[in-house]
């Protein structure tokens, strides 16, 4: 069924387990074997790029040179309107406490930066999603996915990770923490993208 990985391992390039999950999920049918990042024994690399292809090259070819295997990696996250598309690329950092990741705190100060901006400030937000397949040999492919909605407050749900609890995708009246996983991968960014790299990778 595979065109490029039959009998062979994909390594997904990231230490998140909310990503991992999600993208473990929708390959299942597709016959690869996914392997994540903290499994390999892989480090967390610097994201010290200002794009999120910047940032998912870093990953991807930094694990795909460690182990030898093509290697997918997702930089995420989300473009509020009413902030000029912060967070962005600094998605995470908002999260960042020093001692690990506090999104409750990050979620407060996106609700905290929108309502700064007064009372007819947007509340719509877009979670965007970039892959990167990294082969050894050194050359790349690039897959994206965008999921708009609006960020709500008070945060609802206890499903998904990250932001989740506050993003209501266009079109429902549930946040992504309180739909099933199917729902979720099959409308989400991450879905989309994993979306594109199955017709670019599977359906040869
Ligand atoms: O579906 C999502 N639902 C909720 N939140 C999400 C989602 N997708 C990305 N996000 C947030 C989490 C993280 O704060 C940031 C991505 O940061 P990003 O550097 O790409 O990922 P990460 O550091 O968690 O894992 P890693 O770099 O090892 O892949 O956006
Ligand atoms: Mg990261």
């Amino acid at each position: 069924m595979s065109r490029k990985f039959e009998g062979d391992q994909i390594l997904v390039a990231t230490h998140n387990a909310g990503k991992l999950q999600e993208i473990t999920e929708i390959l299942a049918p597709f016959g690869v074997k996914v392997v994540g990042a903290a499994e390999m024994n892989l480090p967390e690399p610097e994201e010290t790029e200002d794009t999120f292809v910047g940032n998912a090259r870093i990953k991807a070819h930094a694990a795909a040179q460690a182990t030898g295997l093509p290697a997918l990696s997702d930089d995420s996250g989300i473009t509020i309107d009413a902030l000029d598309g912060a967070p962005g690329v600094y998605t995470a950092d908002w999260a960042e406490t020093g001692n690990g990741r506090d999104f409750m705190m990050a979620m407060t100060r996106a609700n905290d930066e929108i309502t700064a901006k007064g009372p007819d400030a947007p509340r719509s937000a877009q979670f965007r999603c970039t892959l990167v397949l990294a082969w050894p040999d050194g050359h790349d492919e690039v897959f994206e996915g965008v999921m708009a909605g609006d960020l709500v407050w008070p945060i609802r749900g206890e499903a998904g990770f990250g932001y989740d609890p506050m993003f209501m995708p266009e079109g429902y009246d549930v946040t992504c923490a309180q739909m099933d996983k199917a729902e979720k991968n099959r409308i989400s960014h991450r879905g989309r993208a994993v979306s594109a790299f199955i017709k670019g990778c599977f359906s040869g």
